[in-house]
């Protein structure tokens, strides 16, 4: 079988940083990013397309040492290209910073752009422009003027093509070899069933004979990534919106003032009779009704030696200074037709306000009934008590929208059909996150099943990418040939990956990117995750509700971590491990007990079946391989707690 497909890849990938403080306070005021961006982008049509992607940093050299490494270790663009802070102020930097990072350097490349300025201007002696190389990617750098770093690029254009070819590897012999299979069609067959799977894919990102053998990306922690994701998941903008249940799952965007007092009348808390206080016990005449609703109030001002018939919620009639309950009174005389009461004993004797609820004794006019901030819990409370001063609209932050995709050429929707080609597999991450968002409260959209096809995910995801302000995919993360994520969304789609592997299990290749919003849009997430359902379905828990929160200007946007005595033995995995587990609070022992779903390989879905939480186990060492039965640790609490626990039942759960 032959399946190796060639193909030259189809762009040049550049970064282009800008270094400026004051740009990185605002970035319209960045001029050259966007000169730059222009003259590659119009180059691009001479030769392959050159695919840009910008970013502004201070004028610190960590950030812009940050900056340019993980363009050129991470996401292995071919050229970086920063703008800014290579003069003789203070602040300039740039140089110093970048220089450190070579290992190699361009003294051409660096002479023609210098030549170039300098038969424009004398002054262009005063620039200190450094080039070089790093891994597979050649870096500039240049002035922040916009003219100024317009000619120092137009100066090496020409060569750059093919600088960057020869820097990625490509000698004119490969190239040759690439463009003759490149004339014919590439197909895969598959054996089993004659199906036919062209790989456009690796004719995109480059043949399988050259990929990658050890992940580009970096193993971080957990945490790390917590932070890194916590760091662009940044509050949406507020929005107006009725005071209604759609609130729950809500933050509030403003403080709330009570603008009228509840009660807005003098209330009684009884059913009974209004009386005044001083009169004291004593039979009196029953003057007219307070039942609760003004329009059924038909009683005067209370004289002395009087009294009014009143239901709970009543208002007090004037002159009344106390309620008694009609259990404190005996009827003394009816109406003739029996029906009305005339005169009634009252047997006790009542202060001064007994019984009555003064204007304002909940709520008075002025209070702050909800603050900026506050959610609107599923208790429901808070949108209560803004019904309650009659508050119609409030200013809360926008839920984000999130998208879901599964990725995969054998991942098929489990409602078309029942039986399953060789090979073939349900997609179970779709409907699982489809149900977490429905549980959870945030809009969501599903964009369904992609094919492993580069050119069929990337139009995908651009069109997910305009509807949602996060998409979540699952599948293709990994190594494999056809694990085409990562590369989609750096060359295709031009985003920035900030991390692609994590120190986790299950999860080690989950995958966050992002992508610059349009039009003062707000930057979109991306997050990648595993193929694997426990995988997905764990690291969505980790990773993307907690973000989803965040953008809706949660406070406490982490699951809540309570602690747990394990039920049983478990054994420690290489990495730190989130483990299904059920937990529930044991009332004789005060304390919550976890017991395992069982074997937590990550492709096995019932290790999720009911579970509520996630066991924080740390990674095996030497010293420690199991923690035993007894053992107390840290649980993230994703689901509720409904079960009542037994040693006996973990076997069937
Ligand atoms: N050489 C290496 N191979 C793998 C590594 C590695 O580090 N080096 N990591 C492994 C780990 S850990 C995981 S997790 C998986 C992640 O795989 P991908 O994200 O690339 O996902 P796929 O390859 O597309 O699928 C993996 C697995 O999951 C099944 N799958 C995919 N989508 C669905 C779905 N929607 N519903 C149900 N099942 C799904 C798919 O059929 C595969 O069996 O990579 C390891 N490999
Ligand atoms: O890290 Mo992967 O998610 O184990 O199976
Ligand atoms: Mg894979």
């Amino acid at each position: 079988m032959s399946s190796i497909v060639q193909g030259k890849p189809e762009y040049y990938s550049v970064g282009i940083l800008t270094v400026s403080d004051t740009c990185s306070r605002d970035s319209t005021k960045d001029r050259s990013g966007p000169v730059l961006k222009t003259l590659f982008e119009e180059t691009s049509q001479l030769k392959k397309p050159f695919h840009v992607k910008t970013k502004i940093v201070k004028d610190d050299t960590f950030e812009i040492q940050k900056s340019v490494k993980d363009w050129c270790d991470v996401e292995n663009l071919d050229l970086v290209v920063t703008t800014g802070g290579t003069g003789f102020g203070v602040r300039d930097i740039t140089p110093e910073a970048v220089q450190p990072l070579f290992e190699k350097t361009c003294s051409g490349i660096t002479y023609a752009m210098i030549k170039a300025s300098l038969e424009k201007t004398e002054f262009a002696a005063l620039s200190r422009p450094v080039c070089g190389i790093r891994g597979n990617t050649i870096i500039l750098t240049i002035p922040g003027s916009p003219k100024g770093a317009k000619e120092n690029v137009q100066a090496i254009l020409n060569v750059l093509p093919h600088a960057i070819d020869l820097v990625r590897g490509e000698s004119g012999e490969n190239v040759h070899a690439q463009l003759r299979v490149e004339s014919h069609e590439c197909v895969h067959h598959d054996h089993k069933h004659g199906d036919k799977h062209q790989y456009l894919s690796t004719s995109l990102f480059g043949p399988v004979s050259q990929r990658k053998r050890k992940s580009p990306y970096p193993m971080i922690t957990v945490a790390e990534a917590l932070n890194i994701v916590a760091e662009h998941s940044n509050i949406l903008s507020p929005i107006k919106v009725p005071v209604d249940e759609n609130l729950i799952g809500m933050v509030l965007a403003e403080d709330v003032v009570a603008r009228q007092p509840v009660p807005g009348y003098r209330a009684s808390i009884l059913d009974g009779y209004a009386v005044i206080a001083n009169d004291g016990p004593g039979v009196y005449p029953v003057i007219g009704v307070s039942i609760a609703n003004t329009s059924h109030l038909s009683t005067n001002k209370l004289q002395p030696g009087q009294i009014a018939r009143i239901t709970t919620g009543g208002p007090v009639p004037p002159g009344a200074t106390a309620v008694v309950m009609v259990e404190d009174t005996t009827l003394v005389r009816a109406s003739e037709d029996g029906l009305q009461e005339e005169s009634v004993e009252i047997h006790v004797q009542v202060s001064d306000g007994a019984n009555i609820r003064e204007i304002g004794s909940d709520t008075s006019i002025g209070t702050i009934v909800a603050r900026k901030g506050e959610l609107f819990s599923a208790v429901g409370g808070e949108i209560g008590v803004l019904a309650s001063v009659g508050v119609k609209e409030v200013c809360v932050y926008r839920l984000p929208v999130f998208g879901v995709l599964s990725t995969g050429n054998e991942v098929i929707d489990f409602k078309s059909t029942s039986e399953l080609k060789y090979g073939q597999i349900f997609d179970s991450n779709r409907p699982t996150l489809l149900a977490i968002a429905k549980a959870t409260g945030f809009e969501v959209k599903d964009f369904g099943i992609v094919s492993d096809d580069a050119k069929e995910l990337e139009k995908r995801l651009k069109e997910a990418l305009t509807q949602v302000d996060v998409l979540v995919s699952t599948g293709g993360v990994s190594m494999g040939e056809l694990d085409l994520f990562k590369p989609t969304l750096q060359q295709s789609l031009g985003a920035t990956i900030h991390f692609g592997r994590v120190k986790m299990k299950p999860g080690k290749p989950t995958t966050f990117a992002t992508l610059p919003g349009t039009a003062g849009a707000p930057e979109k997430l991306i997050f990648g995750l595993p193929g694997n359902p426990a995988s997905a379905t764990v690291t969505f828990y980790l990773f993307v509700l907690p973000a989803l929160r965040k953008l809706a200007g949660y406070e406490n946007w982490n699951s809540p971590i309570l602690q747990a005595e394990l039920m049983d033995k478990i054994s420690l995995d290489p990495r730190p491990e989130y483990h299904r587990a059920v937990i529930s609070f044991d009332h004789s022992k005060g304390k919550f007990m976890a017991t395992s779903t069982g074997h937590q390989i990550s492709s096995r879905m019932l290790s999720l079946r009911s579970c509520n939480s996630l066991l924080k186990l740390p990674e095996r060492t030497d010293k420690c391989k199991e923690l035993d039965k007894g053992s107390v640790v840290d649980v993230i609490l994703i689901g509720k707690l409904n079960k009542t626990l037994q040693p006996s039942l973990k076997s069937k759960i």
